[in-house]
């Protein structure tokens, strides 16, 4: 009989994202579970009764439609010798735990029969077998309280006396939240653990290429947990959006920690879990300028002729006549845009069209600071002159699609650091406008403050390439800035509830604070 076909299929839409999301219960006389779907994909988790009726084997499966095939990643719970066979030890990725401790979340919460069923309480699963040893202490940046548990849970699997090993429901959240708030931390942890565990088997499980783990599970069945449960869902999926994205294995998992000085004498805030990057990178979905409709100048004399310079010529809407530069200093500020010579020019570095390339090699002494009313600024440790290249914005570039997506997560974490690289469209196109995401992978221009007397002034600029989508930002001095000053931007919000603490005398949103 097709199971499928039996299943009482119950639709759970979780408002506001029914249209990213549908959660299906799916339940048959054997099999009960859960599937998770948005546009791209599908996540389930089904449990099958097996002869031994306190215990249940989870399945749980990811498939991601936008590759164009069922890629079914299947974790754990499989019977079948064949399926484990073909699970490797890279088959854990902290991602797919992630969703299947979401998933397995899910299913307890919302599988009102499945708790009837599993009277002992117990969902038990499979565990792939690794063969070598576990080593403690690999955990860095993660709390105490987490280390413990983390490391309960090595010493767990570690322990000589489990067959089937007992993970309380708590230290599952745990693992959960971890890996939520600490992807990168517990991608390195599960890249040194996976290949270090090891499962004392007995000769039958041996064969079979597995070992067991049970899960404690707690009971929820009022109604009102479900609830309340599902409230949260709502924005852990949002969440999980975002952070599934990170671990697409296309993005290398950052290896650089904040490469500025920080300072903080207002509290005792951290700046947030962020990577530092100095170039933009680009979001896999979104498809990447083509360089073959390029410019390049053919100039002789390292471009020393502005008039000639075919790179100055592009676009002299933007531009102005001549270049924007002397002596490596913006000469105009009203400048729309800056075509810098490329890699295809006849010139060389020394170019006097070449200053933020030039420029950008050589490091500022920045430091992040707490203000006392904005959060976290930005503020230059050494003098800079006016019209000097201060940096570039950089981020993870997305599109319209995406942004509007991750905006429900951001708007929820109260984070927003979204730069639309929109200069020179008009309305009719803004679908086609990029974003600077600089929420997660950023440089420290993503600390820059708002003052309605900006000390930066905001270029967009081309190098490589000249279409137009793929714009690049920085940031020049519009006078000069003393040392010790906080670097500020004028962001050009549009609205008036903007609650301004720039404290400037030409303050445009000031209200009564
Ligand atoms: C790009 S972030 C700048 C870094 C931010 N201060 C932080 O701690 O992450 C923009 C946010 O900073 C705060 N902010 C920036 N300029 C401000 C200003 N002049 N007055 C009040 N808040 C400001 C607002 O919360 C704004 O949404």
């Amino acid at each position: 009989m097709n199971e499928r076909n039996n299943k009482s299929n119950k639709e759970y839409r979780i408002e506001p994202y029914s249209k990213h999301i549908i959660i299906n219960k799916i339940q048959t006389q054997t099999q009960i579970g859960i599937e998770i779907y948005n546009n791209n994909s599908i996540a389930s988790s089904s449990s099958k009764t097996t002869n031994n009726n306190d215990k249940v084997a989870v399945q749980t499966t990811y498939t991601d439609y936008t590759k164009n095939e069922q890629s079914n990643t299947s974790l754990l719970g499989q019977n079948n010798t064949n399926q484990f066979k073909k699970c490797s030890k890279d088959y854990f990725t902290p991602r797919q735990i992630y969703l299947w401790v979401k998933v397995l979340e899910l299913i307890v919460h919302l599988s009102k029969d499945l708790n009837e069923k599993l009277n002992n309480d117990f969902i038990s699963i499979k565990w792939i077998n690794h063969r070598d040893k576990i080593r403690k202490g690999l955990i860095s940046n993660i709390t105490e309280d987490e280390k413990i548990l983390i490391q309960s849970y090595i010493s767990e699997i570690h322990s000589a006396s489990f067959k089937e090993i007992s993970f309380s429901w708590e230290l599952i959240q745990a693992i959960g939240a971890i890996i939520f708030r600490h992807p990168n931390q517990v991608y390195h942890l599960w890249e040194e653990i996976k290949d270090k565990i090891v499962m004392n088997l007995d000769p039958e499980d041996e064969k079979k290429n597995c070992a067991k783990v049970i899960i404690n599970k707690p009971i929820l069945n009022s109604i009102m947990m479900v609830k309340n449960k599902l409230n949260e869902l709502q924005s852990f999926k949002a969440v999980d959006e975002r952070f599934a994205e990170l671990w697409n294995s296309k993005i290398q998992p950052p290896k650089h920690k904040c490469p500025y000085d920080i300072m903080n004498i207002m509290d005792d805030d951290m700046i947030p879990q962020l990577e530092f990057i100095k170039d933009n990178i680009i979001h896999p979905n979104v498809k990447a300028p083509n360089l073959l409709e390029n410019f390049a100048c053919a100039c002789a004399d390292n471009c020393q002729k502005t008039s000639v310079c075919q790179c100055m010529l592009i676009d002299n809407d933007s531009q102005g006549e001549g270049f924007p530069f002397e002596n490596d200093m913006l000469s105009r500020s009203d400048i729309g845009a800056i075509y810098e010579c490329n890699s295809r020019c006849n010139c060389d570095m020394t170019c006097p069209n070449r200053v933020i390339q030039r420029n950008k090699k050589i490091p500022k002494k920045f430091q992040i600071f707490k203000t006392k009313e904005k959060g976290w600024g930005v503020r230059s440790l050494q003098f800079i002159k006016e019209g000097e290249f201060v940096m570039e914005h950089v981020g993870e570039v997305i599109d319209a699609r995406i942004a509007s997506l991750r905006a429900v997560c951001y708007d929820k974490l109260d984070t927003m650091s979204y730069f639309d690289l929109d200069y020179d469209f008009d309305k009719k196109e803004r679908r086609q406008v990029l974003s600077l995401d600089s929420n997660y992978w950023c440089g420290i221009s993503r600390f820059l403050n708002h003052s309605c007397n900006a000390n930066l002034v905001t270029i967009p600029f081309f190098v490589e390439n000249k279409d137009k989508r793929w714009q690049r930002i920085a940031f020049f001095a519009q006078r000069d800035i003393k040392a010790f000053s906080e670097l500020t931007l004028d962001y050009k919000i549009e609205t008036d509830e903007f609650d301004c603490y720039c404290r400037s005398q030409y303050c445009r949103y000031a209200k009564n604070n």
